[in-house]
């Protein structure tokens, strides 16, 4: 499929539209198709114009810009913009204005990006629906009776909506790759350390990935080339320090090993294997080599994420004490009440189940029990896939063992929302790299996505194999809503 990027890049630079009207285009659409999808929370219609016409100015002056430079795009609300509202989708957090920018926003504004707005997402991207957003949900721009998925919903909505060409979202558990694939969109989660965290509302560090969501794989590479840079304010980025992605995107595959994990197909919905074994044959024709092994520690992949991911949350949201920035409970007699109450009234109830499961896991007499065998069973899994790509280049899996949720799915019952995470928490966990890439429809119409899972920078790698099977499936498989701007 055609860069949507490099598509809008060249009309702008042959002067074919300005970079005004362009953007006029997408703050039109928004204003008739959001209150339809509810990817938005806080438009930037005043912010988008203005430094849209800067762009023009610059290009009428003959500077020579990048490809993202007039692109009109989106931010998921956890990423923080200086004097622009970032709530992360909690009453806790409304009214903050962040009084400086996150690394990612700071690299795309040097490139000329265009914000159209802050997206929809699960407060503080606790969630697979993105129901748990105090703005309420986005929703499937494919079938408005279902959910766009979660955490990072509202960037989906908006790009599968056509009102961002693309977005920056998170994922710390699939946040990115499982709304791609409900809205037949591309995610791309990078290694843990490709990109800077700085500026990312923390929920659990020692997995969140910030990373684009896009129209085609060409779009998520060239995004990943622009933000994966060293970061000396963020301790654990290292940036990509290899070739960039997009210029491996034409590579042969040919001979390439994909790897089949069977325990990726457990209990996964016949629709989305079909769809997959479908992908595999078209791999197959392209002279790639599939090759069968067993990852039985998979089956941890669960219990250890949400053990792991929620003691890291109880810790960074202990931050949010209404003393220095956001909500304050309106009436109390002292400290120890304020911050009691504050808490109670600000944090919606799941973020609240995941401090107090969080809370329990690190508490004296069960750290050994959860925490501690939590994080030895990671080792055991980093373990396994380095024994994995001994065997294979990439691993193929479904991305969610379903496609979207109809609305209020989520709500009925926590535990059976997390079991729907499986395929995407492992590579978390091992801060793998992966792609999520749709490659067909459910009888209903609603996309099915798969992921390309890599070993630690293997970025081009994955996004390679991405780009040879997007070319070779066609168009057939991304689709594209009717809504939005119409390219
Ligand atoms: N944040 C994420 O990556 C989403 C995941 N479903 C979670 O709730 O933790």
């Amino acid at each position: 499929m055609e860069s949507q990027i490099k598509k809008l890049s060249g009309l702008m630079q042959s002067r074919q539209i300005s970079c005004q009207e362009l953007t006029q285009n997408y703050l039109d659409a928004m204003e008739r198709d959001n209150k339809k999808i509810n990817a938005y929370v806080n438009p930037t219609a005043e912010l988008a114009m203005e430094a849209a016409k800067a762009v023009d100015k610059k290009i009428a002056s003959g500077e020579e810009l990048s490809p993202l430079a007039g692109i009109p795009m989106t931010l998921k609300d956890n990423i923080s913009t200086k004097g622009i509202e970032t709530t992360c989708c909690s009453n806790i957090l409304k009214g903050y204005y962040p009084i400086y920018n996150a690394t990612v926003w700071e690299i795309l504004q040097q490139q000329n990006a265009v914000l159209l707005g802050k997206t929809n997402m699960d407060e503080f991207a606790m969630g697979s629906s993105c129901e748990t957003s105090c703005f309420g949900g986005a929703l499937n721009p494919h079938d408005l009776s279902h959910v766009a998925g979660g955490s990072s919903g509202g960037v989906a909505s908006a790009v599968g909506g056509n009102l961002a060409v693309y977005g920056l979202g998170s994922d710390t558990g699939g946040s990115i790759r499982q709304p791609a694939s409900f809205c037949g969109l591309v995610g791309l989660k990078p290694t843990y350390g490709a990109v800077s965290r700085y500026g990312l509302i923390a929920y659990a560090s020692s997995f969140d990935q910030i990373g684009p969501i896009t129209a085609t794989v060409e779009d998520a590479a060239l995004v990943y080339d622009a933000i994966s840079r060293y970061d000396e304010k963020d301790s654990t980025c290292r940036g990509n320090t290899g070739k960039p992605a997009s210029e491996s995107l034409n590579n042969s595959i040919k001979g390439k090993k994909i790897g089949i994990a069977k325990e990726y197909f457990d209990g996964i919905r016949d629709d989305v294997n079909d769809a997959i074994q479908n992908a595999i044959k078209v791999y197959e024709s392209l002279g790639a080599q599939i090759v069968y092994f067993d990852m039985p520690s998979l089956k941890y992949s669960l219990p250890v994420y949400y053990i792991l991911a929620c003691a890291e949350a109880s810790s960074n949201l202990g931050r949010y004490d209404g003393i220095r920035y956001g909500y304050r409970t309106p009436h109390y007699s002292d400290r120890n009440e304020m911050i009691c109450k504050t808490r109670s009234e600000g944090f919606g109830k799941e973020v609240k189940r995941r401090i107090l499961l969080g809370t329990y896991v690190l508490s004296a007499g069960y750290y050994d029990a959860y925490y501690k065998k939590a994080q030895n069973l990671r080792g055991t899994l980093v373990k396994a896939f380095q024994d994995a790509f001994q065997k294979c280049d990439v691993i193929l899996a479904p991305t969610v063992p379903m496609t979207a949720f109809p609305l209020n799915f989520t709500a009925q019952d926590a535990v059976e929302t997390y079991q729907t995470d499986i395929c995407t928490v492992p590579v978390n966990i091992a801060g793998l790299p992966a792609v999520s890439i749709p490659c067909g429809f459910d009888g209903t119409g609603l996309p099915i996505g798969m992921q390309l899972i890599g070993n630690s920078f293997s970025e081009p790698t994955i996004l390679n194999m991405a780009h040879q099977y997007e070319s070779a499936a066609g168009n057939s498989v991304f689709p594209r809503a009717d809504m939005g701007v119409k390219l």
